[in-house]
């Protein structure tokens, strides 16, 4: 008799998320190793610690979908600034990207060190307890540079190279970046639960 390994999830996973670019980034690194639909909703914006943010996306997205859902929340955190603005929103990071001159904030500051973090959080419904899976790269804040296409790509140089994940080719941010490394660990969480999806019984 052939042993039934994992839980089995009622519905495939739903990425649920309302920008299209980290949705694009999100099909690029996971490719077919995790099957998803993916739903545009727009969550409330959330403040507060990054993983709090996080499981509560994925609490709201799982009663709508009612079903097993995947959220991911992301934020960019100055060590000047011990860490800020990370999950607390206000638009400084927009102005920064917009009116360059404003870098001159972190002037005042020797360290331009910062970081990129991406909480994903995987609730396989509405009654269950979210998990999270965190990825950080290290960098600093710099002049943008780069096309401007999404959020704060222009003013983060990761560690190690010289250019904005602006302006590098998106294949090599995918190779690197906090989301990329979030979700290897999500790959990992779904390679060892062994999640299956049929609906019948057996
Ligand atoms: O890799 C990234 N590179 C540059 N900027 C980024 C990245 N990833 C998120 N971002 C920006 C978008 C938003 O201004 C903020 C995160 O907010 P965050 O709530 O996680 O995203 P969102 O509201 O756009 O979409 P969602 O519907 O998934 O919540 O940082
Ligand atoms: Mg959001």
């Amino acid at each position: 008799m052939a042993a039934v390994r994992g839980l089995v999830l009622s519905r495939p996973v739903t990425f649920v998320t309302g920008n299209a670019k980290k949705l694009e980034e999100v099909r690029a690194i996971l490719g077919n190793s995790i099957p998803f639909q993916s739903l545009k909703l727009e969550l409330p914006e959330l403040q507060g610690e990054p993983e709090d943010i996080s499981k509560e996306k994925a609490r709201m997205a799982a009663l709508q979908v009612n079903g097993p859902v995947l959220v991911e929340d992301t934020c960019l955190c100055f060590n000047a600034l011990k860490g800020l603005p990370g999950g607390y929103k206000f638009d400084l990071l927009i102005l920064l990207v917009h009116f360059p001159g404003l870098n001159n904030l972190l002037m005042a500051y020797d360290d331009k060190s910062a970081y990129a973090l991406c909480v994903f959080s995987f609730a396989a419904g509405p009654d269950s307890e979210p998990i999270t899976f965190s990825g950080k790269t290290q960098g600093k804040i710099v002049s943008p540079r780069g096309p401007n296409d999404f959020g704060w790509d222009p003013i983060f140089e990761p560690e190690g190279y010289d250019q904005t994940y602006a302006q590098m080719p998106k294949e090599e941010k995918n190779k690197i970046s906090h989301r990329y490394k979030s979700l290897a660990l999500v790959k990992s969480h779904f390679a060892e639960a062994g999640y299956t999806f049929q609906i019948e019984n057996s």
